[in-house]
Order: C-alpha cells, then structure tokens, then sequence
C-alpha cells in the first residue's frame, strides 16, 4: 500500500526549494510525517530524512533520500586527506568549482582502487585535480594515473597538488581531448592493461569514452561514469535537452551491455561502477 509519503518521491529540484536549504522538508512531506510517525520514531520532523519510497511496488523498503543535516553526518563520517580538503577548499574559489567530485566520491573511487589492487588508472576530466589525487594517493609507489583534461589552468593546479602530495611521479598528465589521448593509446598498444578508469568529462562523449575504455581495461577492471543521475533530470520526462538525452541513452545502453557487470550508486550526481567481463 503507498504511504502518504509516496507523494514525496523527491529529486534533485525539491532540495532546491527554501524549505530544503533552511533544512526543513517541504509543508507536503510535514503534513505526511504527521501521519506517519513511526516513519520517524524518536527523529524530530526537521531531521527526518525525507522517505523517497516506502510501497509495496517497492518490496515496502524504506528508501530515503538525504537532508543537508543528513549529508553533513555523513561527511562527517569520511575520511578526507588533509591534502584532498586543502585542495577542495582552494578550488571551492575557483569558477567551475561545482565540477569537483565529492568527498564521499572520491573516497569511494580509493576505495574501488584499493580492492582492485590497481596499478593503471585513467581518468577523463580532472579540472583542479580532486578525484584524480584521491586516486593517486592510493596507488602504489610503482603505479599509473594517465590524467586527461583540455583545461590548461586548472592542470596547472592539479600538477601542483601531485607535487604537494608527493604523488606526482605517479601522474601522467595528457593535455588535450580525452578521446584523441584515449585512441593513442589503443593504438600504442595499451590495450586491456588498465586497471581502473573514472569519467567525469564531456556528457556527449560518454559512450565514445565508455567504448575506448573498455578497450584499454582488462577484463575484470572497473570503469566508474560519473553524474549518471544527471541531477534528476535522466528520470524526469519532460526533460529533454541535449545533455539528459545523451546520459538517459548511455544509461539505457549499459543496463543492456552484456561485456559488463554494472552498478549504479546515488552517490554525489550518481555513478555507475562498470566492471569489464570475461566475454568483452
Ligand atoms: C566535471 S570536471 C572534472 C572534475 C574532476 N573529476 C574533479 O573531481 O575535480 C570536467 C573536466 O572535463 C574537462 N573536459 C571537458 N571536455 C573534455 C574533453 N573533450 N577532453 C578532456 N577533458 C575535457 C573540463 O576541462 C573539466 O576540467
């Protein structure tokens, strides 16, 4: 049976409202609380979570969706690096700074690193550098970033954050267009000796970039594609420029990829994590 809950199937758009940013659910979701407070035992209503799903449609799992309050307990549950915070904190002045990943993003990008036991990374599209020295920060003394981006100033930071960090003998930095560097490399003979690659460039080219890697990965390396979720707008109908179309397609087309394992997170924007199979 749906709740009244139901009603708030909340996205991206519904955190942007005054309410979410003054850390109160919307008057819809009070009301509906009101009626449901064993949703929320002892939690007082401006701290609970709002409940994204609880019917049967969906087994009667109680799925919720993060508060600003609830996104701050959770952050303060990772473990940033110094030098990551640093770098966070530098960018946070810069334009674009909305692009870097989050810290519970790239702490989960370690982490694939380190039970994958990776050596050969790849990243498309590292503005300032966040993701890609949470990436370098774990490899071994012995293992590889290639770095690729088009944005000569922000490399310049991300170069100098390998330094600081003492990782930048890992990083190899290609300046240019990922997929030029991603097809030199093919063609230097590369192919499947990568362990790890994480996206996070360039919308359009998702499924140029998803093609070219799971060329240069092994089997059973992972390609991890960022911002699936697209702020909400993949799900929502209505919405069809050109960016939400080329991600909903990508998506479509993953979900019937068989040369991959997959896993879409509701992490940060979304992230699919792609593990390369046998038969690819
Ligand atoms: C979302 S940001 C990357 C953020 C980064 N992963 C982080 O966590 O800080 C996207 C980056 O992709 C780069 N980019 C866009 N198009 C590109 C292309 N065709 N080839 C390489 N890099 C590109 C942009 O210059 C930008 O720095």
């Amino acid at each position: 049976m749906a709740t009244g809950l139901a009603l708030n199937r909340c996205s991206v758009p519904v955190y942007r409202t005054a309410d979410t940013f003054l850390n109160r659910p919307p008057i819809s979701v009070v009301r509906n609380l009101k009626f449901n407070r064993r949703l929320i035992g002892n939690c007082s209503i401006t701290t609970a979570p709002f409940v994204t799903t609880e019917d049967e449609k969906y087994g009667n799992k109680q799925v919720i969706s993060l508060t600003p309050r609830l996104y701050d307990y959770l952050l303060s549950n990772v473990r940033e690096p110094k030098i990551l915070k640093q770098l966070r904190e530098e960018t946070s002045k810069l334009r674009g700074s909305q692009m870097q990943v989050s810290p519970e993003q790239a702490q989960l990008l370690a982490m694939l690193v380190q039970i994958l036991g990776a050596e050969r990374c790849i990243e498309v599209g590292v503005y300032t550098g966040y993701s890609s020295l949470a990436v370098a920060l774990v490899l071994p003394e012995s293992g590889c970033l290639v770095a690729c981006d088009t944005d000569s100033n922000a490399l310049e930071v991300a170069e100098r954050y390998y330094e600081l960090a003492g990782v930048s003998h890992k990083v190899i930095v290609k300046h240019g267009l990922a997929a030029e560097t991603l097809k030199s490399m093919i063609e230097n003979g590369e192919g499947s000796s990568y362990d790890f690659a994480f996206v996070d460039a360039d919308k359009r080219m998702y499924q140029d970039y998803f093609e070219l890697l799971l060329q240069l990965v092994r089997v059973g390396g992972i390609i991890v594609m960022d911002n699936v979720l697209w702020h909400g707008r993949v799900a929502d109908p209505m919405v069809n420029d050109a960016k939400t179309i080329s991600i909903r397609n990508f998506n479509k087309k993953l979900m019937d990829d068989e040369r991959i394992s997959i896993s879409m997170v509701p992490i940060g924007d979304g992230m699919t994590i792609c593990r390369k199979q046998d038969r690819a």
